[in-house]
């Protein structure tokens, strides 16, 4: 095969792409919305394409190849060198994937663990209700960012990590590193981000770690005053105890920091996203939510189980995945060898950048492209779990993520909490078709402008 591709290689060339500046390559033409930009670009460059991003040479395409590029911030702490997200494929990525597939994120295994998240759910429901008695307003994007965190820390370790109303939530969220596309800045860290990121990251894993320490003394005392725990923390401690799996402790605490970080922003984006779209759109909104009422009735709290019996549900969620992705290039993947793709070289170590969100928007595959439609998925078996390559909101292939069992539970139990019970108004003077629908580009696309609303008990 690489012989084949030497030999192209002299014949052939890279793929086309607007001329380069010295030093700082395409970078201006990203703005702030590069996923929108790029989209742009590729009307004029076609499909593949390529761009000069600082020193770092990126690639868009739809095909993948499997390494990473690590970001800088990934370095803090050592976290690249034992994480899931930017392992090259090699034996230690295989071991914690295969860890994740068969013994984690399994349906037996989230089965095990749903007792955990109904309780939490159930505090979110409380926390609305407090605020619709109280008439408060709802930061919906912090209120659901505190339900993912603990919806995941509770299905590992069966722990909270923050509280409705404080700021422990806020100090966990991520901002874009402009050092990402500028290795030749690194030592100079210009935002400071390795500094925090080596902070955040080093108080987490001593935390993950004593976490694990203290659930290994309470397994050998009487098991009256400890009871056993539901949690994949217990999942993994069994499977090292019957020598199934060599997990180091070291291994363990940048599994669990690499499945909450890569969990809890993506899961909250989606959710606000999807009902900033269910408050632009009131017939959609009580479509949802007479679903709910018709199928799970009122005042009962909806089942993971129940995520099957609500077709509507699932297609707003669909839609949301389409129209607002929030991994917008995946995770940037990396050709580990020059690679020939439809005739053009892709250099060996080239970023590579699938755009999904210019391919839930194109309208070669999705008619009114434009418009937030759930009713599209209703009659159709596309599905996100990828093998439709239109729709790839995980990703495909190998790197796909191993957390979406979970965050398919999470992100439907969220959305269905917030309008089973409640409807939604706007602050005073807002309309639902003038919310504000500018995105923030960061390590997940979040909205620009908090959605805030004020539950209202229904009926
Ligand atoms: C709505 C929620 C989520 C979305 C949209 C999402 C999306 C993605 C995408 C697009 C990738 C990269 C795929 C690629 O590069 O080809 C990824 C990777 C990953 N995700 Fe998720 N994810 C979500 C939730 C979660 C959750 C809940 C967890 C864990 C609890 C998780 C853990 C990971 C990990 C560890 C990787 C890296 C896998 C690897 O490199 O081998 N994600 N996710």
């Amino acid at each position: 095969f690489s012989h084949v591709l030497v030999a192209k290689f002299r014949h052939t060339k890279l793929p086309p792409g607007p001329f380069p500046l010295p030093i700082i390559g395409n970078f201006l033409l990203l703005g702030r919305n590069p996923h929108r930009s790029i989209a742009k670009l590729s009307k004029t460059y076609g499909p593949l394409m390529y761009l000069k991003l600082g020193t770092v040479q990126t690639i868009k395409h739809d095909q993948i190849c499997s390494d990473r590029t690590v970001p800088h911030t990934a370095h803090a702490a050592n976290h690249h060198k034992s994480s899931l997200a930017w392992l090259p494929v090699g034996n230690k990525w295989r071991k914690l994937r295969r860890i994740c597939k068969e013994h984690m994120f399994t349906v037996h295994k989230l089965q095990s663990s749903e007792g955990l998240r109904k309780k939490k759910l159930q505090q979110l429901h409380d926390y609305l209700h407090e605020c619709c008695s109280n008439r408060r307003v709802v930061d919906i994007g912090e209120v659901a960012f505190v339900t993912s965190l603990n919806l995941i820390s509770t299905t590992l370790f069966s722990i909270d990590f923050a509280h409705f109303g404080s700021n422990s939530a806020q100090e966990m969220k991520g901002t874009p590193n402009l050092a990402d596309y500028f290795p030749i800045l690194k030592r100079i860290d210009p935002q400071g981000l390795k500094r925090e990121s080596e902070d955040y990251a080093g108080k987490l894993l001593t935390t993950f770690d004593q976490i694990t320490s203290e659930r290994l003394r309470s397994i050998g005392v009487s098991s009256s005053d400890f009871p056993r725990k539901n949690d994949l923390l217990q999942v993994l401690l069994d499977l090292n105890q019957e020598r199934d799996s060599d997990l180091s402790r070291d291994e363990l605490k940048h599994l669990f920091l690499v499945l909450i970080v890569g969990g809890a922003d993506t899961s909250t984006d989606t959710v606000e996203w999807a009902m900033t779209e269910l408050l632009s759109n009131p017939e959609i909104m009580s479509k949802a939510r007479n679903e709910l009422r018709t199928v799970i009735g009122e005042n009962k709290q909806v089942e993971e189980s129940d995520i099957s019996k609500l077709p509507y549900l699932r297609a707003v969620v669909k839609e949301t995945f389409r129209f607002h992705p929030v991994v917008l290039f995946l995770i940037p993947h990396k050709a580990n060898a020059n690679v020939e793709m439809n005739g053009y070289i892709i250099p060996k170590d080239a970023q590579i950048l699938v755009n999904i969100w210019a391919m839930g928007r194109d309208s070669s595959i999705w008619s009114n492209a434009d418009m937030f439609e759930p009713e599209r998925f209703l009659d159709s078996k596309i599905d996100y779990k990828g093998h439709d390559f239109e729709f790839i909101p995980f990703g495909s292939g190998r790197r796909i993520c191993p957390g979406m069992p979970l965050a398919h539970i999470m992100v439907h139990l969220m959305v269905a909490s917030f309008i089973h019970n409640f409807k939604w108004k706007l602050e005073p003077g807002m309309k639902s078709e003038e919310l504000d629908l500018s995105e923030m580009f960061g390590l997940s696309l979040h909205k620009a402008v908090p959605l805030k609303a004020f539950p209202v008990k229904w009926p």
